[in-house]
């Protein structure tokens, strides 16, 4: 008998994903993904472990959908990743980013609101436990100038149309449980990386561009700063927050490896170097390209509340995980 059912939204996508063959390692939850499938999602992700979860194509804008499937399954808890994520998408074309981010957010909250707290069960019995875990982004905070770390304290300053409907689902989030007392956490990430990333960001972009013996672009300068965070810390730090974070509250989570793009493509070229030799090195093939309009300078973030509350900390650091990184695409070169 399994303990709770478990919603997991954006389960096809990178974080996603990784995050359901962590839980499943402890398999003692029944778990259902909800995935769209739009570009940045793959039912290959999910190879390992499809025997053991229960699919559902479909939208968290289809408000139909989502109060159909609350009401079928009666989920416990909701892991919501299900998001348009990629900042230069979002100055391209934003309107995908406001339906996606906000108001398939709200149609989670408002069905996990309906089946958790209308009634005379409501936050009784199957629900006693019932546990809306919402993944955002440290983007919400704006830029950071040379020094500094964001805190959960920091106000919110984003800048893009990405980080603008983030913003925004974190606060409609927070509203549901200062409003309705639904009981949320939310959990803002530093820059994720490690298996199965979509190949448009700037790791996987990186590799497949020196591979393929193509210029690297690297925007502006090269000086923007990241805090790099390896896919499964991030994983064991939501699931952390889910079992233990306090309701109503933000954990901020980081990889306090602070790297500048230039370092990160360096390293990158100095780890192909060894590992598929070839006569020159595939340094010479980074360039600097225009930059990103609104680009943000640095993000890092101070991890301590949920060190101390939760007891998570990240166990790699940059210079490992890149490694295992660029291991995994060399060995599935066709998600480059
Ligand atoms: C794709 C690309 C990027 N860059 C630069 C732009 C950034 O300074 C840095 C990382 O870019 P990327 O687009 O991979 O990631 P961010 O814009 O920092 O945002 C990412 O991390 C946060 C936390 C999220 O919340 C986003 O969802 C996620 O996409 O490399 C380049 O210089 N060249 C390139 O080709």
């Amino acid at each position: 008998m399994k303990n709770n059912k478990v919603l997991i939204t954006g389960g096809a996508g990178f974080i996603g994903s990784n995050y359901v063959e962590y839980i499943l390692q402890n398999p003692e939850d029944e778990i259902f993904v909800l995935d769209k499938l739009t570009y940045a999602g793959n039912l290959k992700n999910l190879e390992t472990v499809s025997d053991k979860i229960t699919f559902i194509k479909g939208d968290i804008c289809d408000e139909g959908l989502i109060d159909k499937l609350f009401s079928e399954h009666q989920f416990q808890k909701v892991v919501h990743f299900a998001a348009e994520s990629h900042v230069d998408n979002s100055i391209s074309g934003p309107s995908e980013f406001i339906q996606t981010n906000i108001v398939g957010t709200f149609n989670l909250l408002q069905a996990s609101y309906k089946t958790w707290m209308t009634g005379p069960n409501a936050l009784k019995d199957e629900f006693g436990n019932a546990r809306f875990l919402h993944i955002s982004t440290d983007e919400v905070y704006g830029t950071l100038g040379e020094t500094g770390l964001f805190t959960e304290k920091t106000s919110y300053a984003p800048n893009s149309p990405y980080s603008a409907s983030k913003a925004s689902s974190d606060f409609i989030v927070r509203s549901y449980f200062h409003t309705y007392g639904l009981p949320v956490v939310t959990t803002n990430c530093s820059n994720n990386y490690g298996p199965y990333q979509h190949k448009e960001k700037l790791i996987p972009t990186v590799i497949r561009k020196a591979i393929s013996g193509e210029p690297i672009p690297i925007y502006g300068d090269g000086k923007n700063v990241r805090d790099w965070l390896y896919v499964t810390d991030h994983c064991s730090g939501i699931y952390r927050a889910l079992q233990n974070g306090r309701l109503g509250e933000t954990y901020n989570i980081g990889g306090k490896n602070e790297r500048n793009n230039i370092y990160i493509a360096e390293v990158i070229c100095d780890l192909l170097d060894e590992m598929l030799p070839k006569n020159t090195s595939y340094k010479e093939l980074i360039t600097y390209v225009k930059d990103r309009p609104g680009h943000d300078f640095r993000y890092a973030i101070d991890a301590s509340k949920i060190e101390k509350e939760l007891g998570w900390k990240a166990a790699e650091n940059f210079e490992s995980g890149i490694r295992k990184t660029i291991s995994w695409y060399l060995e599935n070169r066709d998600r480059l």
